[in-house]
C-alpha cells in the first residue's frame, strides 16, 4: 500500500531489519511485513550470505516481498526511521553508527556486548534514540521487577542463583536475560552485578561466598529461552521461572520499541521505557 493514498494519515516509519536471515531476523520481517503501521524498507545480512540478491520474501519461502537482501548497510540504513537489529555486537557497534547518522531509532536485542561495543553504543546515543535489552519479552521485564522486589525482601541467608537453558546454537553466556535478572537481584541488595558475581564453577571450588550471585547455562536443541532465579535458604526456596516457546514474543517487543522510540530523541532506554514499568 502507499504511504501517499491518505494524506490524513502520518506517513509509516520504514523500517530496516538487520540479519534477515537468522532466526530472529525471519521472525521480524514476517512481523513488520504483516504490520499495519511499519513498511518493511531493508533486509541487511552479512557479506557471503546465501540470500544476498534475492528478494526476502522468497527467500523466506513466500511471496515476493519487494525488499531485496542486501549487505550494504550505508544505503539501507540511510532509508530508515528504524533499524531492528538482533546481530553479533560487532555489527550492532557498526549499525549503531549509521543509525545515529540516519537520526533514526535503534531497537538492539543483541547479547554478549562487551564494555567496548556498550561504550560505542553510548556514544550513538547522543545523536539518535538507542533502545536495548538482552530481553525484548513483557513477561521477562515483569520478572526483572519481581527479581528485584523479591531479593530486596529477602536478606543474605538466601543465595540467589540465575539458571539459563537455550537452543544449541546460542554462542554466548551467560544468557542477556540472565545478566538482566542477575543485575535486578543485584541492585534489590543495593549492590551491583559485577560486586557479587560469581564465575561459572567447576573443580574444587569452595563453598560458596555469601552474598554472591551465581550463573548456570544449559544448550541443547531448539530451547528458545528458559531462565529461573532462584532463592534458596536454610529448609525452603522461591523460584521465580520465565518460559519463551515463541520467539515472535521478543519480536513483538522490537516492533513496539520502534514505534515507541519514534518521537524520542537521543538517549539510551530499555524495554521498562517502553512498556512503562
Ligand atoms: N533481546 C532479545 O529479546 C533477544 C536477543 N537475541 C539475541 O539476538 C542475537 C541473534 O540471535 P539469533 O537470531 O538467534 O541468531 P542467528 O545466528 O540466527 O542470526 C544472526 C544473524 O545476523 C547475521 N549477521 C552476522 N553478522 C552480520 C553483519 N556483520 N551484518 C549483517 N548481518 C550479520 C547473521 O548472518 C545471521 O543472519 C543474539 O545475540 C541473541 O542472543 C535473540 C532472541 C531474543
Ligand atoms: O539467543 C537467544 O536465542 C536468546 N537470547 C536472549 C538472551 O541472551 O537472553 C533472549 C532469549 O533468551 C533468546
Amino acid at each position: 500500500m502507499s504511504d501517499l493514498q491518505n494524506t490524513d494519515q502520518p506517513p509509516r516509519p520504514g523500517v530496516v531489519v538487520t540479519g534477515a536471515s537468522g532466526r530472529m531476523g525471519q521472525m521480524l520481517v514476517r512481523l513488520v511485513l504483516d504490520h499495519p503501521d511499519l513498511r518493511l524498507v531493508g533486509a541487511l545480512d552479512q557479506p557471503g550470505q546465501p540470500w544476498i540478491g534475492q528478494d526476502i520474501g522468497t527467500a523466506m519461502g513466500g511471496a515476493p516481498a519487494g525488499v531485496i537482501v542486501s549487505d550494504d548497510a550505508v544505503t539501507a540504513i540511510a532509508q530508515a526511521q528504524a533499524v531492528i537489529d538482533f546481530t553479533t555486537p560487532d555489527a550492532t557497534v557498526g549499525f549503531a553508527e549509521l543509525t545515529a547518522q540516519a537520526r533514526a531509532v535503534h531497537v538492539i536485542g543483541t547479547t554478549g556486548l562487551g564494555p567496548d561495543h556498550l561504550a560505542a553504543l553510548e556514544a550513538a546515543a547522543r545523536h539518535a534514540p538507542i533502545i536495548r535489552a538482552g530481553n525484548m519479552s513483557l513477561g521477562v521485564n515483569l520478572l526483572v521487577g519481581l527479581t528485584r522486589k523479591v531479593a530486596a525482601a529477602l536478606g543474605e541467608g538466601w543465595d540467589i542463583e540465575v539458571v539459563e537453558s537455550h537452543h544449541r546454537h546460542k554462542v554466548d553466556a551467560p544468557s542477556g536475560t540472565a545478566l538482566m535478572l542477575g543485575e535486578a537481584a543485584a541492585e534489590g541488595r543495593g549492590t551491583t552485578l559485577d560486586d557479587v558475581r560469581t564465575p561459572a564453577r567447576e573443580g574444587i571450588t569452595g563453598a560458596r561466598p555469601p552474598g554472591t550471585i551465581g550463573f548456570a547455562a544449559i544448550r541443547g536443541g531448539d530451547v528458545v529461552g528458559e531462565h529461573d532465579v532462584i532463592f534458596a535458604a536454610e529448609g525452603e526456596r522461591i523460584v521465580l521461572r520465565h518460559l519463551a516457546t515463541d520467539r515472535a514474543i521478543f519480536a513483538r517487543g522490537a516492533i513496539r520499541a520502534a514505534l515507541w522510540g519514534q518521537d524520542k530523541g537521543p538517549g539510551s532506554y530499555d524495554m521498562h521505557d517502553v512498556l512503562g514499568l
